[in-house]
């Protein structure tokens, strides 16, 4: 690490060690830090100044942060910055301009921009057929996550089709799919990067054989494969107009806006898949043009920087206040988990401080009524990311007020806390006897000083939730970039699935256990047991 970065690491473990370093409440006392502290990426205002980054705090992060950008351009001049897995990282280039990109020796722009025209075209076709209702998207991970939390959010009754997501191999999620859905109306995408991805495949041979049985040899019609291995798609009986393609700089948890996205357009229409793209690529300019101090992504990631490394807090909430978002929690769980999940740096040395935090969430207002609890009184404070849609896309107006009140009470209410006087004030006017008072008085006071940004929609539409999506893409880079971590791989997925490779075959009737830990022997006996019953 560069003697700078070390000096700038000091400097904030010394800010962080300062009596009062968590403390938010005396900060917000001068009035102009809301402003200061509030920043606008496209349509996005993110207010970051309900957290205990004071000036000296930001002005030490910011000198952490020089070099990130020059990361980002590495990134965006298709250098092989996920030197793991030798490869460019080119997302942006699937929403970008024509003539923008390059990997090396290939125009990615141009690659891009034939598999979009290619499945413009394929959506013009199914839409002005009019065969097909339904699409259902079989893939797992950044195949399935990505486009089920865009389609869930984009979705609106009279779009085209009807799109349904089948990931899991339990085999109860296609045992209940499979009812709603006529084969001969249904359009079935095989999506996965390798195609080797044993969830996908047992189900695409699930789904196939069942497209199969009513339909015969016409079932390839109903089959398209969304992925970069091509020979597999051909072999698996996909009619070669029907495979979109990508590259494999595309990462996986970054791949909706490629061919893996198909599913979002056939349900929504083209139009709303482009303007996802055009609203992705309105953070990508934000991010690849503003300077350090006004680069949202940059200053989201800096913040976490503070709250991991300097305040020690191991997780994150993000409260979409919006009904529609309710998949967008489990798409950042793995855009930033599986990115940020490193405890080695990428030179292979263990990292001298911690890195990615535990990431969870749920919709406001549901939220509140089970794990904010924690939030307020819990022992270890959790950053809230709160997301406010400004108008909604409904005229319930009462149902949008309360809303919107609840998002901002919340982070309120993390902020301020509720003091022994307030509490007593409040108890006392409700009659409650004195001894009472004094008993339950622990039980509700709120230490307040609680850490939150709120991000601001004016509306979500399709390219606000691309601006939105990217703009948190954008902030794993940087982390990344900060902890010196391949925010692009995940070698860690592959020890499990090496191993249910080689317990499956012990699973079959009358099969002898390998060689386990006691703890693995015995429930395998068990699971024996209790199915030969
Ligand atoms: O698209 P696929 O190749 O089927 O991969 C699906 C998913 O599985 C892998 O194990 C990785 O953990 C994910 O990053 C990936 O998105």
């Amino acid at each position: 690490m560069a003697d700078g970065a070390e000096a700038a690491w000091n400097r904030l473990a010394e800010l962080a060690r300062a009596p009062g370093a968590s403390a938010i409440r005396p900060l917000m006392e001068d009035p102009s830090r809301a402003a200061r502290f509030t920043h606008r990426a496209g349509d996005i205002l993110a207010d970051l100044s309900k957290t205990s980054v004071s000036d000296a705090v930001r002005e030490a992060l910011l000198d952490l942060a020089r070099g990130v950008l020059a990361a980002r351009d590495a990134m965006a001049r298709g250098e092989r910055i996920n030197a793991t897995e030798d490869r460019a990282v080119l997302h942006m280039a699937l929403r970008g301009p024509r003539g923008t990109f390059r990997s090396g020796e290939e125009d990615a722009s141009a690659e891009v921009h034939a598999t979009l025209d290619a499945m413009q075209a394929f959506c013009a076709r199914i839409h002005g057929e009019g065969r097909f209702t339904d699409v259902v998207n079989i893939g797992i991970g950044g195949s399935d996550l990505g486009p089920q939390m865009a389609a869930r959010a984009l979705w609106r009754h009279g779009m085209p089709m009807r799109a349904h997501y089948l990931s899991n191999v339990d085999g109860h999620a296609w045992e209940v799919m499979r009812h709603g859905l006529d084969p001969a109306r249904t359009l079935v995408l095989v999506a996965s990067k390798t195609f080797t991805t044993a969830e996908t495949m047992a189900n695409a041979h699930l789904v196939r054989g069942w497209l199969r049985d009513a339909l015969g040899e016409a079932a390839g019609a109903n089959l398209v494969a969304l992925s970069t291995n091509l020979r597999a798609t051909a072999d698996f009986g996909v009619p070669e107009s029907q495979v979109f393609g990508f590259r494999d700089w595309v990462g996986g948890r970054f791949s909706l806006w490629s061919a893996i996205g198909l599913s979002i357009a056939l349900a929504c229409g083209w139009e709303v898949f482009a303007a996802l793209l055009a609203g992705a690529r309105r953070m990508d300019e934000h991010f690849l043009s503003a300077p350090e101090a006004e680069n949202l992504p940059l200053l989201m990631a800096l913040t976490e920087v503070w709250h991991v490394n300097g305040l020690g807090l191991p997780s994150r909430a993000v409260l979409p206040y919006d009904e529609r978002l309710a998949r967008f929690p489990a798409h950042l769980q793995q855009v930033e988990m599986e990115s940020l999940g490193k405890r080695v740096t990428l030179g292979g040395l263990p990292v001298p401080r911690p890195t990615g935090p535990v990431v969870f969430g749920e919709p406001g207002t549901n939220s509140q009524h089970s794990f904010m609890q924690l939030l307020h009184q819990g022992t270890t404070p959790v950053p809230a990311d709160i997301v406010l849609v400004a108008n909604p896309a409904h005229g319930f107006e009462e149902n949008h007020r309360q809303l919107l009140a609840n998002g901002l009470a919340q982070a309120e209410a993390l902020l301020r806390g509720r003091d022994a006087t307030e509490v007593r004030a409040e108890m006392e006017a409700k009659g409650v006897a004195p001894a009472a008072v004094e008993a339950l008085l622990p039980h509700r006071l709120f230490p307040g000083d609680r850490p939150s940004t709120t991000l601001v929609l004016p509306r979500l539409d399709a390219n606000t939730l691309g601006q939105l999506v990217a703009l948190y893409e954008h902030k794993v880079f940087c982390l990344g970039a900060l902890w010196e971590v391949n925010a692009f791989d995940q070698w860690g997925v592959e020890l499990g699935k090496q191993l249910a490779g080689a317990l499956l075959p012990e699973l079959a009737p009358g099969a002898k256990a390998g060689a386990h830990d006691p703890s693995t022997t015995a429930l395998i006996a068990e699971l024996h047991r209790l199915r030969a019953d």
